[in-house]
């Protein structure tokens, strides 16, 4: 035999419906069932609100009359039941009152219209059903409400009624429901049906429960909430008492223990999707030990304080007597060994009712000066992670505070493996989510800001687009770009930008200010955030500390914030470690080349680096490489370097010296350094009529360099050509370093004479290393490998 309990909402509207009948009647091929049913959809609260206007002298029989015709009451003969509301609602409306058992009368009949329909609905179909009042055989004590059944007399009955009925017949039984043995009717509190469900699978010793829901099993977390959340297939039974414990809504405690009895497995199944097997709870161990999410929402925190209660005994007794005496439930309990005060989670609703009740019981020692606060901190949510031992918590945790989600209270349990975490109720989902990916190893996602899309960005934004798919599988981060912003406005997709965006920014990109991006990664709890430069403004950076702090981590390809003023570098970096994040820049220098990385690992291991210098710039590397040896003009060369992507977004910050200044003040302060850019000796090579002009009339008097350069090639020595150099030295033990740049002459055969297309060459001279450098040299500039080199940055954040 096997029970079939039907929720709700499976029978809420007419295609539910239809599936629970087929469903029966695909079932009753395959062996003996017993049916048991809540209340169609809605029924419960439509009673109860009816009885509320009832007991308040409002107009209750509009809405008495319109529950009476919903369509699916003709379907079977309940004039009895809408009888029996009708003279309920009639009392409560002249004595404007009511109590717990004419509530439960109320209610109950909920139940016994839709077992009536039901049967009725499978009698239509050729099956025969009979639909079964639960009151005659499950007796419970007099707890109207929240009603426990009495099992040995509950058992004895149940087992005579059924041996009683005609083995052919369905029994469609009244979930919910009971009766003292006085026959008062009683319900038996939240979850009561398959209550009624797992006492009656029990009692006539069923080989399974089926719970008929509207989803396909239990989850790791709520599927509305984690969207990859995964099915659990088998579950223990204490595990499942674990999850209804701390609240997986489709799970109840009650419902549990009677399975266990009699080893009876229960599954959970969804109406909507029947082949699915769903979740089979039963005693067979399983090897993973579960680990599954749940939330509660709308919680708030009771703290309570007072710097006197050191050592005395009995105030936590005080307290919960106090909060037992308002029946107020309370959840995370949390008091420091310092015993200088409580803080415990109960219902949002309860809050105000707690504080009060304390406030009454300690109104003495708050003249005493004993107690000196109570408080509230409203809007949390508690989130329990089940199966979860602390010795493995490290790393969700740690994912949650780089995600700027500090716990209120952090709690376990000291049996069993479970973990709750307090958070603030807006914080919940995100929390939830970077959690559940910490735990289930599922893809870490990463969502990107890309703000800058020209050559740079855009190729970068592509790059992205194109691996996306073989990092997730190769590495398990899925990387998502949620925003990408330019100098006027910003296209935003909580879902991922696709490769559509270059039309998409045309058409659907809106007008921004950075808070309105932070505030969208926010609104759609955004998770793992990065927010990456590839501007060459001295604007956007004042956007760092404001992302920062509101939780982003930040790569730039813009070398701006790094060589603005010393103090700006050293309070960005504080932000930075006051917030957890990170700030990658490893295209500031030598663009893809793993430049910075070497630096930095030289440095902290302790290496002296005595001095750097060579050709720091892709753009006029590849000016001079070929200037120097082609005959066309100067800025025909030019021209190639623009086009190919080499130069800056104004040309003139290379000519100038500045970017080559930038790039050796950036590796000084890596090394520690604290020189200033206004520090640094540069040779601009722009002459001064062209310094001043808008970055349109320079590139459009790109012929007046010409005499310039041609002169300086004229100059040079046979055999020689011409290279920008950086170079930084000095005593680099120090506060600051000297950093010089100028465009000098060197043989052809030498290694700088050498370089090729837009290489850069770097020379790091290390005491170690003596008169022999570290060379690193390749393409110093270029959208593609400047690209993937922002991409690298990306990549080890995420692996972070
Ligand atoms: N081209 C190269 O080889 C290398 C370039 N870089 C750096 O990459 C950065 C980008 O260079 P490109 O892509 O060539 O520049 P670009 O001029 O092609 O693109 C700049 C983008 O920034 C946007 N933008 C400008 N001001 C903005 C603001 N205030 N807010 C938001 N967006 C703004 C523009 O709308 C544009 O989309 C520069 O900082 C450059 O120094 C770094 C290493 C190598
Ligand atoms: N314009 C720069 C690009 C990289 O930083 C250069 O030429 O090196």
């Amino acid at each position: 035999m096997k029970v079939l309990k039907f929720g709700g909402k499976s029978l809420a509207s007419g295609q539910a419906f239809d599936n629970v009948i087929n469903i029966i009647k695909t079932k009753v091929n395959e062996g003996p069932i017993v049916i048991v049913v809540s209340a169609i959809g809605d029924t419960t609260d439509t009673l109860e609100n009816i009885l509320d206007l009832a007991k308040t002298k409002q107009d209750y029989t509009t809405a008495f009359e319109t529950f009476k015709n919903r369509a699916y009451h003709n379907e079977a003969d309940i004039n009895t039941e809408l009888e029996v509301l009708s003279k309920l609602y009639e009392g409560v409306s002249l004595i404007e009152d009511y109590g717990v058992k004419i509530k439960d009368q109320v209610l109950a009949q909920g139940e016994l219209i839709s077992s009536k329909i039901l049967a009725a609905q499978l009698n239509a179909k050729g099956l025969k059903a009979t639909p079964v009042d639960s009151r005659q055989f499950f007796i419970t004590d007099a707890n109207f409400g929240s009603a426990q059944a009495i099992e040995e007399v509950s058992k004895q009955k149940t087992q005579a009624y059924f041996a009683a009925l005609d083995k052919e017949t369905i029994a469609v039984v009244t979930g919910f429901i009971g009766s003292t043995d006085k026959g008062e009717t009683t319900t038996l509190g939240r979850n009561g049906s398959n209550y009624s469900a797992a006492l009656l699978a029990n009692f006539i010793e069923a080989d399974e429960l089926q719970n008929y829901t509207h989803v396909d099993g239990i989850y790791t977390a709520n599927p509305d909430w984690v969207k990859n959340a995964q099915k659990i297939e088998e579950l223990h039974f204490d595990e499942a008492n674990e999850l209804a414990n701390f609240g997986a809504s489709i799970l109840h405690a009650k419902t549990i223990l009677p399975l266990v009895e009699n080893n009876i497995p229960l599954r959970i199944l969804n109406t909507l999707n029947p082949e699915n097997k769903g979740t089979l709870i039963s005693n067979k161990p399983t090897d993973k030990g579960i680990k599954s999410l749940s939330v509660q929402s709308n919680v708030a925190l009771v703290q309570f304080e007072g710097r006197g209660l050191l050592g005395i005994v009995g105030v936590d007794a005080r307290v919960f007597t106090a909060l037992a005496n308002e029946g107020i439930s309370v959840g995370v309990i949390s008091q420091g060994s310092s015993e200088r005060g409580l803080g415990f989670i109960v219902e949002e609703k309860d809050a105000d009712k707690a504080a009060e009740a304390l406030n009454r019981e300690f109104s003495n020692d708050f003249y005493t000066r004993d107690v000196n606060s109570i408080s509230i901190i409203r809007d949390l949510a508690v989130i329990s992670i089940i199966g979860q031992n602390l010795s493995t918590f490290d790393k969700p945790y740690a994912a949650l505070v780089k995600n700027k989600i500090v716990p209120i209270l952090f709690n376990n349990t000291v049996t069993g493996k479970n973990v709750s975490l307090v958070v603030r109720k807006e914080e919940a989902k995100k929390a939830l989510n970077v959690v559940h990916g910490q735990i289930f190893g599922i893809a870490k996602k990463i969502n990107i800001a890309v703000f800058g899309n020209g050559l740079v960005g855009g190729t970068l934004i592509d790059q992205i687009l194109q691996s996306a798919q073989s990092i997730e599988d190769k590495k398990n981060i899925a990387l998502s770009i949620f925003a990408i912003g330019n100098s006027k406005k910003v296209l935003l997709n909580d879902g991922g930008i696709n490769c559509n965006w270059r039309e998409e920014i045309k058409d659907q990109s809106v007008a921004y200010n950075i808070q309105e991006v932070i505030d969208y990664a926010n609104a759609n709890h955004l998770e793992n955030l990065i927010a990456i430069d590839n501007t060459a403004s001295g604007e956007f950076i004042k956007n760092y500390i404001p992302l920062v702090e509101n939780g982003f981590d930040l790569i730039s390809s813009n070398k701006i914030a790094n060589t603005i003023s010393y103090s700006f570098y050293n309070e960005l970096r504080q932000t930075l470690k006051a917030n957890h994040k990170e700030y990658l820049y490893e295209t500031n220098v030598g663009a893809g080349l793993p430049l910075i990385d070497t630096i930095k690992l030289l440095h902290l291991s302790g290496e002296n680096i005595t001095k750097i210098k060579g050709v720091f710039s892709g753009s006029l590397s590849y000016i001079f490489n070929n200037y120097s040896i082609q005959e066309k003009p100067f800025s025909e060369v030019l021209k190639e370097a623009i086009t190919k992507g080499f130069t800056e977004p104004d040309p003139r910050e290379d000519l100038s010296g500045n970017d080559v200044g930038r790039k050796l003040l950036i590796l000084a302060r890596e090394l520690d350094l604290q020189n200033e850019f206004e520090e640094i000796s540069i040779q601009n090579l722009i002459p001064t009529d062209l310094q001043a002009v808008d970055t349109p009339t320079f590139l459009n008097s790109l012929e007046k360099l010409n005499p310039y350069f041609d002169k300086i090639k004229q100059g040079l020595a046979p055999d020689t050509v011409l290279r920008y150099v950086g170079e930084l030295s000095g005593d680099l033990q120090k506060d600051k370093g000297v950093l010089e740049t100028k465009l000098i002459e060197v043989p052809t055969s030498s290694a700088l004479g050498q370089l090729k297309g837009s290489d850069s060459i770097f020379e790091i001279y290390t005491e170690s290393y003596g008169d022999n450098p570290i060379i690193i040299q390749g393409a110093g500039a270029g959208a593609s490998v400047t690209a993937r080199g922002v991409f690298g940055d990306i990549l080890r954040l995420a692996d972070k």
